[in-house]
């Protein structure tokens, strides 16, 4: 049994790291923690969890406690792996960090976007950018994993077959997302009220998101050059999902169909469906499951290319994603602990 360690476990992406790993038969999970609740037992807080965690209660962070795990994942606030985790690497723990601490190869460029000193430069070099689709060889290897942001997810993998293949213009890359309430994390929020996020619609970081550097800083490696991308964020009436609507122009007419070529390049990735020719995948397709549905479409046969992309930002956004580079990490089935179809309706 592989022992894991839950840094931030009351949090969203927390909770749905335990639910997953419920049904992960070669991990247990034998460290959690709150400061705001420690002391209390996870299925008091959790009740969907009774039967599975029974044992198991909040512990205020401890770096000895958090040494005897074979693996620690970061379910926290940006900034809070930065101070930890070379302890727990120097002691022989892997680290798979939810939070953007190490996505950023940049150090000026996320002490920029992240408005704090970057507490951990020394560890940059070692982490590795958790998307498998792009670097499974090198998660393999990895004993630091920085799980990529979920709007970063889902637009990476809907860009990357025509990027990789020269198809369309990196300079005129736009992408119109729509993410869930849970997005923002489980802090009380006003703008996360029932009263002010149902039944309403509306774009937010227009001029500038966080996420806005992390998806240049994929592209442009998968390409080898330069990218202009606008996107434009949006938070919908929904609990769960990322919906990305991606647009590119063609810089000639493709010699092989678009169809095809994203069903061959993702021919052998467990996570990622392509599904068939004018299909408009659904946010709730792919609800508590580890998969990005992908459509590609391209209206009049005209030059604009439009791809669909949806996850499940707390899963292939976020926890699921973690636990896929675990299994990586540890040399497992990729599948483990992520076999579960969506839920729908
Ligand atoms: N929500 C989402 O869809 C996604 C989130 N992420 C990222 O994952 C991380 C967690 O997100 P999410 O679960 O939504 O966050 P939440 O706000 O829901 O939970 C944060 C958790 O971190 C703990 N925490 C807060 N501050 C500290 C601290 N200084 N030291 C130790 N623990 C702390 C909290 O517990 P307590 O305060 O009691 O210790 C809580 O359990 C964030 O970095 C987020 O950006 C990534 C992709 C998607
Ligand atoms: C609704 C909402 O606020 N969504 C979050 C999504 C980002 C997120 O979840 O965090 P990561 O950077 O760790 O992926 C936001 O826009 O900041």
């Amino acid at each position: 049994m592989i022992k894991v360690g839950i840094v931030g476990g009351t949090g969203y992406t927390g909770v749905e790291l335990l639910r997953l790993l419920a049904q992960h038969p070669g991990v247990s999970v034998e460290a959690i923690t709150s400061r705001s609740e420690a002391g209390v037992k996870v299925t008091d807080m959790y009740p969907n969890l009774r039967g599975h965690y029974d044992g198991l209660a909040f512990s205020e962070p401890d770096a000895g406690v958090l040494a005897r795990m074979d693996a620690v994942f970061f379910a926290t606030p940006h900034g809070v792996a930065h101070a930890l985790a070379g302890d727990l690497l120097a002691r022989g723990t892997r680290v798979i960090d939810l939070s953007a601490d190490f996505r950023l190869r940049d150090i000026a460029e996320w002490e920029d976007w992240y408005g704090q000193t970057h507490g951990a430069p020394e560890l940059l070099e070692g982490a590795v950018y958790g998307l498998p689709e792009l670097h499974r060889e090198a998660i393999k290897k990895a004993q630091l994993v920085a799980v990529p942001g979920c709007y970063p997810t889902a637009v990476q993998l809907g860009f990357l077959p025509l990027l990789k293949a020269g198809m369309i213009d990196p300079s005129q890359l736009i992408a119109d997302c729509k993410t869930g309430v849970t997005g923002a994390g489980r802090g009380a929020k006003v703008g996360s009220l029932l009263a002010e996020a149902s039944e309403s619609l509306k774009a937010y970081a227009v001029s500038g998101h966080r996420h806005l550097p992390e998806i240049r800083q994929g592209l442009i490696a998968a390409h080898d050059g330069e990218v202009n991308l606008t996107f434009v964020p949006h938070l919908a009436p929904m609990i769960r999902g990322i919906h990305a609507t991606l647009y590119g122009q063609l810089v000639a007419e493709p010699e092989a169909d678009l169809q095809a070529l994203f069903e061959t390049w993702y021919a052998d990735e467990p996570f990622v469906d392509v599904m068939p020719a004018g299909s408009h995948p659904e946010t709730r397709s792919v609800k508590g499951n580890n998969v990005c549905r992908l459509a590609v479409h391209r209206p009049g046969d005209g030059n604009t290319v439009v791809v669909l992309s949806v996850i499940d930002n707390l899963v292939k956004g976020a926890s699921g994603q973690a636990i896929q580079n675990l299994n990586l990490m540890f040399g497992l089935d990729e599948h483990l602990g992520l076999q579960a179809p969506a839920l729908m309706p």
